[in-house]
């Protein structure tokens, strides 16, 4: 084994947390030691809930309006406490070549302030992606609407967006689960998505998905699915495929339609190159779109806990629009690569990455 870990110094990725979702998401991941071309952030209104988070980079937004208590559910009040502190919101995530935006939708900071953090996130050139939660059904009419509203606010700046559904998560957990546990549950799958998802782009693989890789996806107008699944024998890797590709948390969106994906794949041991385009033809079998681009990494780790693990990002998904944004430097790889890069994987000779301990599984499994 040459290398555990390989990790991308010339990226930084800023995720930030907004309100009292995104801001716990963001606490989990501080606590999680991820690289250094990780940037943590923390946005809220409600200084005693920032001052209670052990993140290091806190940006108390709007102290003038709210005095630092909240923005009341009200979603106007999360917006003009950020445009209150845009010059502080600037400062924070430039320089920053992606940026992760996380928030539970339905409340005032982070349905309010998260799409102009977005937007200035576009305004700097910079890929920016959403993922955010959708209230439970039993908060309310009012917070639901709130969160659509917040959704569509937020689809035009971003360059991607996902959508957790709390609903569809007590489905698969339960009726009888209690809320703090889904909420918990819920904070652990975020938490997990956006560590493999840091992971995958600042550690390198056999088959390497690399920032412009992402950008390129992202690029696509359009809903996103985020998914995960994992297996236990290379036989039953189909079945960890499904899964990713139903991931029952994701709400909404249908993959058929998408016009980007990323697939990363993590293996214990060197898999067949049958099983490897196996797997991408499945893909491509879902997918209406046959000009879909597809891009495959490909993570070998012998300490991984089942011999499979699979990420699924798949972006464009029901849009009118396919135009790519400010994505000169994009890689414009098709799915014809796939087979030349392979021939590439040795296993003397490349470089092993090692795979967070907790990447996300369906149901905390
Ligand atoms: N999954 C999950 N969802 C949460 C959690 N906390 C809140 N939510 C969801 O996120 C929505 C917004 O809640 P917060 O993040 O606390 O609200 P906020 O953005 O800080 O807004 P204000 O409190 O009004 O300033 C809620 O309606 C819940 O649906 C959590 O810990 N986990």
């Amino acid at each position: 084994m040459k290398e555990l870990i390989h990790t991308n110094p010339d990226l930084l990725i800023t995720v930030i947390g907004i309100g009292g979702c995104g801001c716990n998401t963001v606490n989990m991941l501080y606590e999680n030691n991820l690289s250094n071309s990780v940037n943590l952030i923390a946005i809220n209104t409600d200084l005693a809930a920032l001052n209670s988070l052990q993140v290091e980079n806190k940006i108390l937004i709007g102290e003038n309006l709210t005095r630092g208590y909240g923005a009341g559910s009200n979603p106007d009040i999360g917006l003009q406490a950020a445009q209150e502190s845009e010059e502080l919101l600037i400062n924070a995530i430039k320089g920053s070549d992606i940026v992760i935006i996380t928030a539970g939708f339905g409340g005032g900071t982070g349905t309010g302030a998260s799409p102009l953090v977005a937007r200035i996130a576009r305004e700097l050139n910079i890929n920016c992606l959403a993922i955010v939660t959708l209230p439970f059904e039993s908060e309310g009419e009012r917070r639901k609407e709130f969160a659509l509203q917040g959704i569509d606010e937020i689809k035009e700046p971003v360059h991607a967006y996902i959508t957790l559904s709390n609903d569809l998560l007590l489905k698969g957990l339960g009726e009888s689960v209690r809320l703090f546990s889904a909420f918990n549950q819920s904070n652990e799958v975020l938490k997990n998505l956006l560590v493999s998802l840091v992971q995958m782009l600042t550690e390198t693989g056999y088959v390497n998905v690399d920032k412009n890789d992402f950008s390129s996806i992202l690029s696509y107008e359009g809903e996103s699915i985020l998914g995960v699944g994992k297996a236990d024998t290379e036989e039953q890797s189909f079945e960890a495929l499904d899964q990713a590709l139903n991931n029952p948390l994701v709400s909404i969106a249908k993959i058929d339609t998408a016009k980007g994906i990323i697939f990363q794949l993590f293996c214990k041991s060197e898999p067949k190159l049958s099983t490897y385009n196996g797997l991408i033809d499945h893909i491509r079998e879902k997918i209406t779109n046959k000009s879909v681009l597809i891009v495959p990494g490909v993570t070998l780790d012998p300490n991984l806990t089942s011999e499979i693990e699979i990420l699924i990002i798949a972006s464009g998904i029901d849009s009118a629009v396919i135009t790519p944004i400010h994505n000169e430097s994009a890689n414009t790889k098709n799915a014809d690569y796939i087979d030349e890069d392979l021939a590439f994987i040795d296993p003397k000779e490349g470089i092993y990455t090692d795979i967070p301990a907790n990447y996300p599984t369906l149901n905390g499994e």
